[in-house]
């Protein structure tokens, strides 16, 4: 039988007989209200924002309000089991903290990418370290503890770098790729447009290319010396804009699992099933890139269908247990948890992730007694309606 992830209640309930309060927020509005206090005007508005008017990442949520689950009774669903396997290794919870690339930012001591992966080494969460990142990938999966963790590439338009940044998460123990496809430029985010504030332009986050041989050669001099021209040639080196024809160079790179990061179409998801991926990821990146879209969520059953068995992960949106729950009943073998992670840290570091995660495991593993679907395989699309 699976972990015991309701257990997190007694403990908190528990502590209260003893005067003890819990540390953090226990609902998702006071979490990030008490992280917008906690966190610098320009990392908030760069984390909490998104593109446009942000309606496509409101959207992201509200769209599992429109879902319900059934109750079942005389279950007795007294364990539950949410064990996922995943890439041939089985994970406690189908749950993944998805890439988050200014996340080093959001700690107080500016180190948040080796907290996330201390928190996944807590938790069992693996961890998608993104390509930008604070610290270099190598000393980020050097705390992963037993927790197998992935790494997010974004593909460089210098092929030699993007091999070389490949090498070096299999050389450091990284269990699959993640190629974030969504994001080859910027979308349109009014927050930090209003503020001309991009992390990235002002050297921020770029630790994987500044560590890296392939990208240093690429320099008159070093980035030591000469910051500047390092994030300059960033720039240029930043967005590929793949196409399918890439695809089989992608798949060339390496001979661990392969995942395509911001896969919504269903014909895409055929194209990248032949193309020899490993899972297809669905995301709209929490509505940071293209405002104006449909909810991930919607889009999730018929990538699943086309997916046809291959493993699907999914993100954008997910605020509560309830959310997990949802995702996997239509569904997505993961789901990843983006933004509540960000403001976890924000507010205690390490701990404050794992508060976070053991919040939204406990919720998820409590529904599923209370509604009686003791495993993921009970959660499927029948046990759920859609709200009238
Ligand atoms: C501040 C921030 C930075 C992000 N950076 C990356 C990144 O480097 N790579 C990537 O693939 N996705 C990135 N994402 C997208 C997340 O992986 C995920 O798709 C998104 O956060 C899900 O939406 P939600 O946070 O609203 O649930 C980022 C998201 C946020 C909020
Ligand atoms: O902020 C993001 O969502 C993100 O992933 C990103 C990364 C690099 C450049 C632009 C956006």
């Amino acid at each position: 039988m699976g972990q015991a992830f309701g257990s997190y209640q007694n403990e908190i309930y528990f502590n209260g007989l003893g005067g003890v309060m819990p540390r953090f927020p226990m609902t998702h509005a006071e979490l990030e209200a008490r992280a917008r206090q906690a966190l610098a005007p320009s990392v908030w508005s760069y984390v909490a924002g998104g593109a446009g008017d942000e309606r496509t990442q409101r959207a992201n949520v509200e769209a599992f309000e429109r879902w319900g689950l059934i109750p079942r009774m005389f279950v007795g669903a007294t364990e539950r089991d949410l064990s996922v396997e995943l890439f041939g290794t089985t994970l406690p919870s189908p749950v993944f903290m998805a890439p988050v690339g200014v996340i080093g930012l959001c700690a107080q001591d500016g180190h948040g990418d080796l907290a996330t992966a201390r928190a996944a080494a807590r938790t069992g969460v693996p961890m998608i370290a993104s390509t930008l990142s604070v610290d270099p990938m190598e000393e980020v999966a050097a705390e992963f503890g037993d927790t197998p963790g992935f790494f997010q590439l974004y593909t460089p338009t210098d092929r030699d770098l993007a091999a070389s940044l490949v090498d070096r998460a299999q050389a450091a123990g990284f269990k699959g790729i993640v190629v974030t496809l969504d994001t080859w430029v910027t979308g349109w985010r009014p927050r930090d447009l209003s503020t001309g504030n991009f992390p990235q332009l002002r050297g921020h986050c770029l630790a994987n290319y500044t560590s890296d041989p392939v990208f240093r050669s690429r320099l008159r001099r070093t980035p030591e010396e000469d910051p500047q021209a390092a994030v300059l040639t960033w720039t240029q080196v930043f967005g590929n804009p793949l196409t399918w024809a890439d695809l089989p160079w992608l798949r060339s790179l390496t001979d661990l699992p392969l995942i395509v990061k911001g896969i919504c179409h269903p014909e895409d998801v055929r194209r990248a099933k032949d193309g020899g991926v490993d899972g297809v990821y669905c995301s709209n990146h929490g509505g940071r890139q293209a405002n104006g879209g449909l909810p991930a969520l919607d889009m999730l059953p018929a990538v699943v269908e086309a997916a046809d068995g291959l493993p699907v992960l999914f993100d954008s949106g997910v605020r509560s247990g309830a959310d997990i729950v949802k995702a996997i009943a239509l569904g997505a073998t993961a789901v990843g948890i983006g933004r509540p992670y960000a403001y976890g840290l924000a507010l205690g570091g390490a701990d404050g992730i794992v508060h976070v995660l053991r919040s939204l495991l406990a919720e998820a593993d409590l529904i599923m007694a209370v509604d009686g679907y003791p495993a993921l395989e009970h959660l499927t699309p029948q046990a759920l309606r859609p709200v009238m």
